[in-house]
């Protein structure tokens, strides 16, 4: 039995350790609140892997901490045998502060264990990685990016065989060795026999990527003409991004430059998440049609479009899958090309619009737990079963998955079918905004909302877990004047109708999550947000036009609100 190190324990150990003068500095610096944050934990694995500040100390990403979890990665494939050691890890990292570092110290822990490495060269997008792992036959991935957060933030996401995201079984395992690797100081590396990659991988990938375009006809007629800004958020995916737009036939594609080149500090915004209007900016001075952004592992993407009065609207990330659904099943029916078993897969917390648009195609839906790593499993069910084909997978999260060649979200593949169904509506001379229109007109009017309260550091996580207890012992019947009438609680995984008392087993696995799905087919989701401290709130609206819907949408908004300060 390894004895708890207390936070005492580990700021004693840190401050005699060999630090790097960075580290050292900000450690001799740092005040009791500061340092008690550094030090409370070890960085958590949770939702997308380990997820933190940059800095010093046991809460924080830095070359030790990395150096630790690879550590025990290299240990757990120890155990996997001879195969797994030889197949190996491929190791990539978008633009961030230190990414670089990190995907070094991680190549060379691994080597000291003779594992095989393919390290990425430079900056390259999570979803490349997760195609570069079946596409190399590597038994795990390490992927450098703490996705769309601040400068300041770094992760470490973890990939299994299959290029998905780890599920929670192998990571526990993995943390599990992490524990017990207690001198995180002194963990060998060697830098002999790592094959650099990078390239090759772009080629292979790019090669897929052709065939996300369903209607080249329609490309070939628009191509010309329809106007896109390009914003990769001075991440890893601008080259890549503009390679496809062009291979796919789009010619017309305003890169906005301010933001084109790599670089951690993002200096054009605070927060490089596309989920937000403010990264659109500088895109809106290019003009153009339709706007792309993605973030800086281009793994996510958000889109603008020039509305007929001339000025931009944003989607969300439940719009934008709507819109794709609707695209990907209205142009397969026409091109013959539909398949009788296919299939989309979406989080609880998402939109059932998209389920709605599927079902009219005769396309079944499948839920899962947030998380795309829940979505790359069943890619992975439906191979083995042979059951379905993939059609689309999508969180609201700004999350988009088209073709299961990558088995993680994959902003790329999303800007090349954006830009196709961009041209379609353009073909039909409607904007964007008309096409999500005449999906509220045939299948209901939806107006959607995810929000997030921050609760930092340690007192945070208390709190929040609070809220979420308050919640289940008090057993709201109703959110303001409309009766709830099923509340799922994905904890307990028992979803009770409240009419009639009866009781079901949810077959998710356990999390989280309360839904109250409320008797005008609105429903509200709360559930603490597993990479960042905060809790997410998910309200889904239901109206008889827009105007209704985005109605009811604020009053549940204001009722939550209320709710949550009791
Ligand atoms: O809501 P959270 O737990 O913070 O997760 C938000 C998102 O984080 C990462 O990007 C994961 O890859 C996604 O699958 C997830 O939807």
């Amino acid at each position: 039995m390894i004895k708890e190190k207390t936070i005492q324990d580990k700021i004693k150990e840190w401050e005699v350790a060999d630090l790097p003068e960075g580290l050292r500095l900000e450690f001799a610096n740092a005040s009791q609140d500061k340092l008690e944050d550094a030090f409370y934990q070890d960085l958590n694995f949770g939702t997308a892997g380990m997820r933190g500040l940059l800095g010093v100390g046991t809460n924080r990403m830095n070359i030790f901490t990395v150096a630790q979890t690879t550590e025990a990665l290299a240990r757990h494939m120890e155990k996997q045998g001879a195969d797994a050691k030889k197949r190996g890890v491929a190791i990539s990292g978008d633009s961030r502060i230190n990414s670089e570092l990190f995907k070094k110290v991680s190549a060379e822990v691994l080597r000291t264990h003779d594992i095989t490495v393919y390290l990425f060269n430079g900056p390259h997008p999570t979803p490349e990685l997760s195609f570069a792992l079946r596409y190399l036959h590597a038994y795990a991935g390490i992927m450098i990016t703490a996705s769309h957060n601040a400068k300041e933030y770094n992760g470490y996401k973890l990939y299994g065989e299959d290029g998905g995201q780890l599920p929670p079984k192998p990571a526990d395992e993995i943390v599990e060795e992490r524990n017990a690797i207690t001198d995180i100081f002194h963990i060998k590396q060697v830098a002999s026999g790592i094959k650099k990659i990078g390239a090759d991988i772009d080629k292979a990938y790019l090669e897929q990527i052709k065939t996300i375009t369903i209607n080249p006809d329609l490309i070939k007629k628009w191509g010309d003409q329809l106007t896109i800004s390009f914003t990769p958020l001075h991440g890893a995916g601008g080259d890549l991004g503009v390679k496809a737009l062009k291979q796919a036939g789009f010619n017309k594609v305003l890169v906005v430059k301010e933001q084109f080149a790599p670089d951690g500090t993002f200096p054009t915004v605070k927060y490089p998440n596309p989920e937000f209007h403010e990264v659109f900016k500088l895109s809106e001075n290019y003009g153009a049609e339709i706007e792309l952004a993605v973030d800086p592992d281009s793994d996510r993407m958000g889109v603008g479009y020039k509305g007929s009065d001339g000025s931009y609207h944003y989607l969300t990330g439940n719009q934008i899958a709507a819109l794709m659904v609707n695209y990907i099943l209205t142009a397969q029916e026409k091109a013959g090309t539909l398949p009788a078993n296919g299939a989309i897969v979406t989080s609880n917390v998402s939109s059932n619009l998209p389920e709605l648009i599927a079902k009219s195609f005769k396309i079944k839906q499948f839920t899962v737990l947030t998380g795309f790593k829940y979505i790359a499993d069943k890619i992975v069910e439906f191979d083995e079963k042979q059951n379905h084909t993939f059609e689309f997978g999508f969180e609201e999260s700004y999350g988009f998955l088209i073709k299961p060649f990558v088995h993680d979200k994959d902003a790329i593949q999303a800007i090349t079918l954006m830009s196709e169904l961009a041209a379609y509506y353009k073909d039909r001379d409607m904007t964007i905004g008309d096409g999500l229109d005449e999906i509220y007109a045939k299948f209901g009017a939806f107006a959607e909302q995810s929000k997030a309260t921050e609760f930092p550091g340690e007192k945070g996580q208390e709190e929040m877990t609070a809220v979420m207890t308050k919640f289940r012992n008090r057993g709201p019947k109703e959110i303001g004047n409309i009766k709830i009438k099923i509340v799922e609680d994905n904890d307990l995984r028992i979803s009770k109708d409240l009419t009639t008392g009866a009781t079901k087993n949810i077959s998710l696995p356990a999390a989280n999550v309360i839904k109250y799905w409320l008797e005008d087919g609105s429903w509200v989701a709360l559930r603490p947000s597993g990479t960042e401290p905060k809790l997410k709130i998910y309200i889904a609206a239901k109206g008889q036009d827009m105007q209704a819907a985005n109605q009811q949408l604020t009053y549940l908004e204001d009722q939550l609100s209320q709710l949550l300060k009791k």
